[in-house]
C-alpha cells in the first residue's frame, strides 16, 4: 500500500504519520502546506508540500505519486472561523475536496475523507452512519458539502466522520478540551463548561487507528469513529481535573445557550460506533485511559 495523508501537520496528521511510519507494508507520504513540523521527529519520512486548494498541485502530485490510498485530513477546522470566513472555508473544506475527487477519480486512488458530527443538527444523539445531516453551521455545511463530492468519486471512498477529538501534536498552536481545561486550571483560571451538549470525544490515536483500519480493510462507504463513551463537556473536564489532580471548584457547568459564540453548535451529537467496531475492529480508549496515555506524553 502506498498511502498519502494531507493535513500532516495538524492533529490527526501528525498521528497518522506517527502510526502509518511503523507498518511494514506501508510506503507513507506525508504532504501540508508550509514547513514540516515532524522533520526532526521522523526525519526518515517523506514530506512533500501540498496546498489542497490548489488544483494543478493536487492533480500533478497525485499522478506523480499514484498513491493506492489518500487519507485527506487537512481541513479549516474552526466552526467559528469558518463562520466568520466562509468564502475561505469553502475553498479549503469544499473545493479542496473537488479536486482531490477529481484526482483520485483520474488515478483510481482510494480516497478516505474525515468529516464531522457537525453535519448534524444537534436534535438527537448518539447518531449512526444513517441519520440524516441537517448542519446548524457555516463549518457543518462545509462539511456535508465535501461528502457529496466525495461520494460522487470515481474511485473506491470512504467518509470517516469523527467527534471532539482530543490529544497533543509537536509544534502544534491550537488547544482541545482536555489541553485547554487542563492548562487553565493549572493556571488557576475559572472555566466555565457546558453541561448540556453530549459528545462522544475521540482520542487522537484512536482516529488515526481507524483511519488506518478502514484502509487496510479497503472498507467503502460511512463510519463512525468516535470514543466509546457519551459525556457532556462539562463531565470531560471534572475527569480531566481528576486525572492531572486539579481544582474542580474552578470548574462550573453552563448551559450552551449562555455562548454567544458566531457559530452555533449542535447541541445533542456523540456516534453509535458499532459499525466500525464490528468491520473494522476498532476499539477506540475510554475517556480515561485516553487522558492518561495523553498525560504521558506531556509534562
Ligand atoms: N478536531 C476535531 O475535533 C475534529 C476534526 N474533524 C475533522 O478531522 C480532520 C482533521 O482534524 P484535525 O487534525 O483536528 O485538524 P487540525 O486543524 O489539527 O489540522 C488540519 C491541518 O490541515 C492543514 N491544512 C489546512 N488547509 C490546508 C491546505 N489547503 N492544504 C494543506 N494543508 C492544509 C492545516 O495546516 P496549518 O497547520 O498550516 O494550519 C493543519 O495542519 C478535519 O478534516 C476535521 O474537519 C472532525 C470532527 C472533529
Ligand atoms: C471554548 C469553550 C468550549 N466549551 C465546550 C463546548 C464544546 O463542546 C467543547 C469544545 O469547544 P471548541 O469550541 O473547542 O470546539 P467545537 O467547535 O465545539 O468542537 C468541534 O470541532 C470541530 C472541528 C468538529 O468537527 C466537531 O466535532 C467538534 O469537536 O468545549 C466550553 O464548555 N466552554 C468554553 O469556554
Amino acid at each position: 500500500m502506498k498511502i498519502l495523508v494531507t493535513g500532516s501537520n495538524g492533529l490527526l496528521g501528525q498521528k497518522l504519520v506517527a502510526l502509518l511510519r511503523q507498518q511494514r507494508e506501508v510506503e507513507l507520504v506525508a504532504t501540508s502546506r508550509g514547513a514540516n513540523k515532524l522533520a526532526t521527529v521522523y526525519p526518515e519520512v517523506r514530506f512533500v508540500t501540498l496546498d489542497t486548494t490548489h488544483r494543478e498541485q493536487v492533480l500533478q502530485m497525485i499522478s506523480q505519486e499514484r498513491p493506492t490510498h489518500l487519507i485527506h485530513t487537512a481541513a479549516m477546522t474552526h466552526a467559528d472561523e469558518c463562520e466568520l470566513n466562509q468564502a475561505e472555508c469553502w475553498r479549503q473544506n469544499v473545493e479542496a475536496v473537488a479536486h482531490l475527487v477529481a484526482a483520485c477519480g483520474q488515478q483510481q486512488v482510494h480516497l478516505l475523507h474525515l468529516s464531522t458530527d457537525f453535519v448534524f443538527s444537534g436534535n438527537q444523539g448518539p447518531l449512526a452512519e444513517d441519520a440524516v445531516p441537517e448542519p446548524v453551521n457555516f463549518y457543518g455545511h462545509s462539511k456535508l458539502a465535501a461528502e457529496q463530492l466525495v461520494r460522487a468519486c470515481q474511485a473506491p471512498w470512504t467518509i470517516l466522520r469523527t467527534v471532539l477529538v482530543y490529544g497533543t501534536a509537536h509544534n502544534y498552536g491550537r488547544t482541545n478540551i482536555v489541553t485547554w481545561v487542563r492548562d487553565s486550571l493549572r493556571a488557576g483560571n475559572p472555566v466555565r463548561v457546558v453541561n448540556d451538549q453530549l459528545r462522544t470525544p475521540t482520542l487522537a490515536e484512536d482516529l488515526a487507528m481507524g483511519c488506518w483500519l478502514a484502509a487496510r480493510h479497503n472498507a467503502t462507504g460511512i463510519y463512525h469513529l468516535g470514543g466509546p463513551e457519551l459525556y457532556t463537556p462539562y463531565q470531560i473536564a471534572l475527569a480531566v481535573a481528576a486525572h492531572f489532580n486539579l481544582d474542580t471548584s474552578l470548574i462550573s457547568p453552563v448551559d450552551a445557550s449562555t455562548f454567544t459564540q458566531p457559530a452555533r453548535r449542535p447541541l445533542r451529537t456523540g456516534f453509535i460506533i458499532e459499525k466500525a467496531q464490528r468491520e473494522l475492529g476498532y476499539q477506540p480508549h475510554t475517556l480515561a485511559e485516553g487522558i492518561a496515555l495523553l498525560a504521558s506524553q506531556t509534562a
